[in-house]
């Protein structure tokens, strides 16, 4: 049991089904959607009804174990085999940069690959690893928050990008986990949170979480983090990560880079917080693939208002790069990572 509330649970496992908060609509704690189907699960991520990267990967390992329960009477693991591996190759086309989706479906797919003597036995060792995710995210969120909020001083003013919280993982957060760790430590901080066009989830989940606990919040527009920190109101960042590379590199949402390039100037600490499941051990900067979404998230304010000519040519890239001279340190749950980062990051991968 957590010392702290977790006010709110993005993804959870409900009698055999996924649950979910749907991210698009308010009241957010409200309006839950339940499914035990693949697809509809896909859908919901591809969508953003789920999303933030732990979040991503929690949803996925729990729509496996869903389906692994919803095919009851099949008769051969090979069967039920075959099915599984579809529906992790139909998860992994949802979302190509947030790591964690990736890593969580080979988790699975590693429990795949053993031998088993009943589907039976199958079942169920993919129900626990998909258990077992679900659970680790929300202890790592919170060790991240423990660890992170050292960081922190009474009376720090900390500006934070997008949602890296309670709905963008199982629950707690990462970026806000720290933020809570202080808050309930008895720091007494304030929050600068950034709108996050297009899609903004700043301004419509970040405010919501940080204002359900009274955690003092102001909602800046992402063109102001300039004009902010030149006027000193800000004195730490704390940004979550989509994935991290072994040099140190961040992808996160669009706007991040901007931000540490400013905070930079400014003599400002970047901080990433994430959990090393968001670290991907292997590709290089040149083999990522940033999320371009479609164009209407551009044109239109949350599918409704149009807000330019509706046939303009758009640029909807969902992630940026953040090089690693602009980051500070990496909270991870496995401690805090400095540069140079991919010596210390290999040391705390193990690798
Ligand atoms: C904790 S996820 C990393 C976040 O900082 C952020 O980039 C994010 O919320 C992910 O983006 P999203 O496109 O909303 O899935």
């Amino acid at each position: 049991m957590s010392k702290y509330p977790l006010i709110v649970r993005a993804v959870e496992w409900v009698d055999g089904k996924v649950r979910w908060i749907n991210t698009n609509l308010l009241p957010y704690e409200e309006l839950y959607e339940e499914s035990q189907d693949h697809e509809r699960i896909a859908r919901a991520i591809e969508s953003m009804e789920i999303r933030g990267a732990p979040a991503i990967g929690v949803a996925a390992a729990l729509a496996i174990a869903a389906t692994a329960l919803k095919f009851s009477n099949i008769n051969s693991v090979d069967e039920l085999k075959d099915i599984i591996s579809k529906a992790i190759e139909r998860l992994r086309r949802t979302r190509p940069t947030a790591f964690n989706l990736f890593w969580a479906l080979n988790r699975i797919s590693n429990v795949l690959s053993r031998n088993y003597s009943s589907v039976e036995a199958l079942r169920k060792a993919i129900v626990d690893e998909a258990l077992s995710i679900y659970h680790e995210d929300i202890e790592t969120n919170i060790k991240i928050g423990e660890i992170g909020e050292k960081l922190i001083d009474d009376g720090d003013t900390i500006l934070t990008h997008c949602n890296a919280g309670a709905l963008a993982t199982a629950a707690f957060g990462t970026a806000l986990g720290v933020i809570r760790a202080a808050w309930y430590n008895g720091k007494k901080i304030k929050v600068i949170a950034t709108e996050t066009r297009p899609v903004l989830q700043g301004a419509r989940l970040t405010v919501w979480e940080l204002k359900k606990e009274g955690i003092p919040v102001t909602l800046v527009t992402d063109n102001m983090v300039g004009y902010i920190m030149y006027k000193g109101l800000v004195n730490k960042v704390i940004v979550g990560a989509d994935r991290i590379l072994l040099d140190g590199f961040v992808i996160n949402k669009i706007g991040t880079y901007s931000i540490a390039i400013i905070a930079k100037r400014h003599g400002v600490p970047f901080y990433v917080a994430a959990p090393t499941s968001t670290i991907d051990p292997v590709s290089s900067i040149n083999d990522i693939v940033i999320e371009e979404r479609n164009a209407n998230e551009v044109r239109y304010i949350m599918n409704k208002m149009l807000i330019t000519m509706p046939d303009v040519d758009v640029l909807n890239p969902a992630f940026d790069v953040t090089p690693p001279e602009l980051v500070t340190s990496i909270i991870t749950e496995k401690g805090i990572i400095e540069p140079p980062f991919r010596e210390n990051i290999m040391k705390i991968l193990s690798l």
